[in-house]
């Protein structure tokens, strides 16, 4: 069952500078939400935000809520691990354990999250994992292999079904195909769409032709003239390509800043 993450008025700070104001946004379940905007306007800040990695940062602060299914992941009580464990994040450098083999991978994040799985069980979640990244096939002759030893696009997919062995409930990107080629790239696209009925993902990318491909749901940001980043319009991603509402977010998606 996929979940729905809402961010409520949500800023952002580094030391005295403000980097977000008051951003609000709902992530639909199963749905994937792409984040867009130009360089600087807060994008990745946001996503750290939505699963308790901005915090890690020294000097950086942050206001408002983040609700998992209605409950807030920063309340008092609730423990950072948990909020790892039920929000994911792939990175946009592939950073899988070089040295560790394709299988140990996958289940590296169990412990780290304290997710118990029977040894018996392994095999079958490995399987599972690897073949809903859409990596079995590559690898199943290779599980005893380093995962440094994959391609660059098959070590995405190898990161994707490591978050994916902790039963995430939400999957953060931010820009995993900047360091791919284009097949890889489309690859990872056939996956993020095939993973989106159960788990709900929410990808930061510079490419609007990606957005428009993987997403049901378009957030544009925006950092005018060093103010913080705001969202200036959400919504379905055929509508923000054919008749936003903005003439900024028209300018941008249609490549003429940025
Ligand atoms: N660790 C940090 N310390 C201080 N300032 C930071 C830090 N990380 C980001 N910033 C600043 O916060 C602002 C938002 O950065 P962020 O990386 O969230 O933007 P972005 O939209 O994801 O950009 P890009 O598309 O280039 O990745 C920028 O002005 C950036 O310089």
């Amino acid at each position: 069952m996929a979940s729905h993450l809402d961010a409520r008025s949500l800023s952002a700070w580094f030391g005295s500078r403000k980097v977000l104001n008051r951003v609000s946004l709902t992530m639909p379940a199963g749905r994937v939400t792409a984040l867009i905007g130009p360089s600087g306007c807060g994008k990745s800040t946001f996503l750290r935000i939505l699963n308790r990695m901005h915090e890690l940062i020294p000097g950086a602060e942050l206001a408002g809520e983040v609700l998992l299914d209605g409950e807030d992941i920063y309340a008092r009580g609730r423990r950072l691990t948990e909020a790892r464990r039920d929000i994911g994040m792939v990175f946009q450098k592939p950073n899988p354990f070089p040295a560790m083999s394709v299988y140990d991978n996958v289940t590296a994040g169990l412990k780290l999250t304290g997710t118990r799985v029977a040894a018996a069980d392994r095999d079958v979640l490995v399987e599972e994992c690897l073949t809903r990244a859409g990596l079995w096939k590559e690898v199943r002759d290779r599980l005893r292999q380093p995962g440094g030893a994959l391609s660059g696009g098959q070590q995405q997919r190898l990161c994707i079904a490591r978050s994916l062995a902790v039963r995430p409930r939400i999957l953060l990107m931010d820009e995993p195909c900047s360091a791919l080629d284009p097949t890889s790239t489309r690859r990872i696209e056939e996956t993020i769409r095939e993973l989106a009925e159960e788990v709900t993902i929410v990808i930061v990318t510079h490419n609007m032709q990606q957005a428009a491909r993987v997403s049901d749901r378009c957030a544009f940001f925006l950092a005018e003239q060093a103010t913080p980043g705001v969202i200036v319009e959400h919504g379905p991603t055929d509508v923000m390509f054919s008749s936003p509402r903005d003439q900024r977010t028209a300018d941008y998606v249609e490549g003429r800043f940025g």
